[in-house]
């Protein structure tokens, strides 16, 4: 008997009705949410429609006798550029389990093996995203520029058709804790075959959830990769805590969310100081936000598009961090640090921000990855983040994990170990 798949599946028995070019896939800590056809596609005719566009297409499904539409998918780093959501009638929820606290695999293993002959290209080379990590540190003494969230990918080519339900099943199994997705992004194809560009990914970061006129956010920012040794484990996240660069990197996306935020809020919480945070694979520094909404009928989508994209993904100033990454950036992002989840009739929701994602086109999985860049950051500290980020979704493909550059003790000399990409 296979007990790992029997235990992955009494985890989450929503994830056997997955069928990933025609259903939409959202779990939150608390739920798992699964769309099946038939759908309606969202479109609007107007850039800064799509929240109104959504809530009225939601009023006529209900009109129309519909019990709890929602809006469920995705929108690109643009905005509306790109936006693949959905109408949705056909929804089934389930409560997840309680997960011990600080368990943040909720205990259980689950380990596919699928991966196979692959080719991993990266996207661009390494040597580009370390040059642009030092072009943004001139741009710091130049211009207004204060931070930027510089980005790269990985081209996985895999022989045969990647396993997109095993995929999706590894990373809600391994990142209970995360915001787990997975949405068909072809807009053109017919209703009942949503398409064969599918975005999937498990995400640490709430951009945020809205339920009445209740609101939390928890952003990230500032992050190291995880040892698999425990002492050296909890140093890293001690370090975290106590590394100005990365708390100045925080605080400034702190601070631009409490100032987007104010002016819909009857009362705010913040945090001084933010907390540590871990997935699989890495610690965050985060801060928990909560808010009390001035009109609660505003939709989480409004509010999510108000708000995005936070310095988290973009950088600050906002419009000067948005130039920034369209020169020093040479490759879209698409999909990659948009916003994911839903939003029903009231308005109340789940957005994420979209990152530890991948988009899955055939045989290809493009895997996405980016880092805060602030005065003081080190290109290849930078780097080794992204490679780091790159391993919750490579591991759920099965693909080897990425390694950070290691220095390696020799009799004679110090040399680099690993990292290819
Ligand atoms: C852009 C990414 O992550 C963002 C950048 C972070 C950082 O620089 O520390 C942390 C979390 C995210 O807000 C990503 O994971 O790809």
């Amino acid at each position: 008997m296979d007990t790992t798949q029997n235990v992955a599946q009494r985890y989450d028995d929503l994830l056997d009705l997955y069928s990933q070019y025609s259903s939409l896939y959202f779990s939150s800590p608390s739920h798992s949410l699964l769309a099946k056809p038939p759908f309606a596609q969202l479109v609007s005719e107007r850039v800064g429609d799509i929240a109104q566009r959504a809530q009225e297409s939601l009023s006529i499904a209900k009109q129309l006798g519909f019990a709890d539409p929602i809006i469920m998918g995705a929108i690109g780093f643009d905005g509306e550029d790109a936006s693949a959501l959905r109408v949705c009638n056909n929804v089934i929820r389930q409560t997840k389990m309680p997960f011990a606290s600080g368990d943040a695999s909720g205990g259980i293993a689950f380990n596919p093996s699928q991966a196979g002959a692959h080719r991993i290209t990266p996207v661009p080379s390494g040597q580009v995203f370390k040059n642009s990590v030092n072009e943004a540190l001139t741009l710091f003494e130049q211009t207004p520029l204060q931070k930027v969230v510089l980005s790269r990918a990985l081209d996985v080519q895999f022989e045969s058709a990647p396993n997109i339900p095993l995929a999706l099943k590894s990373l809600a199994v391994k990142n209970p804790l995360g915001y787990t997705f997975a949405v068909p992004l072809n807009a053109a194809a017919p209703a009942t075959v949503v398409g064969n560009r599918v975005l999937i990914g498990a995400s640490p970061e709430l951009l945020l959830s809205k339920s009445g006129k209740d609101i939390h956010i928890h952003p990230l920012a500032g992050s190291i990769a995880r040892s698999e040794n425990p002492s050296e484990d909890a140093q890293k996240a001690d370090g975290l805590l106590q590394s100005a660069k990365d708390l100045y990197e925080h605080r400034v996306v702190v601070d631009a969310i409490e100032k987007s935020l104010r002016p819909f809020c009857k009362s705010l919480r913040v945090p001084r100081t933010p907390s540590l945070m871990s997935t699989a694979t890495m610690w965050h520094l985060g801060t928990h936000i909560t808010a009390e909404l001035n009109d609660e009928t505003l939709s989480s989508l409004a509010l999510a598009l108000a708000l995005h994209p936070t310095p988290a993904v973009g950088g600050y100033p906002v419009a000067d961090a948005k130039q920034a990454i369209k020169k020093l950036e040479q490759y879209p992002r698409d999909f990659f640090t948009g916003i994911v989840g839903w939003c029903n009739a009231q308005g109340d929701g789940e957005w994420a921000i979209t990152i530890r994602c991948a988009e899955v086109f055939n045989h290809r999985v493009r895997v996405y990855a980016g880092a805060g860049v602030v005065a003081g950051s080190c290109a290849e500290k930078e780097y080794a983040e992204t490679a780091a980020k790159f391993n919750t979704v490579l591991n759920a493909f099965g693909v080897k994990p990425v390694k950070e550059r290691v220095p390696k003790q020799t009799k004679s000399k110090v040399s680099e170990e690993e990292v290819h990409v």
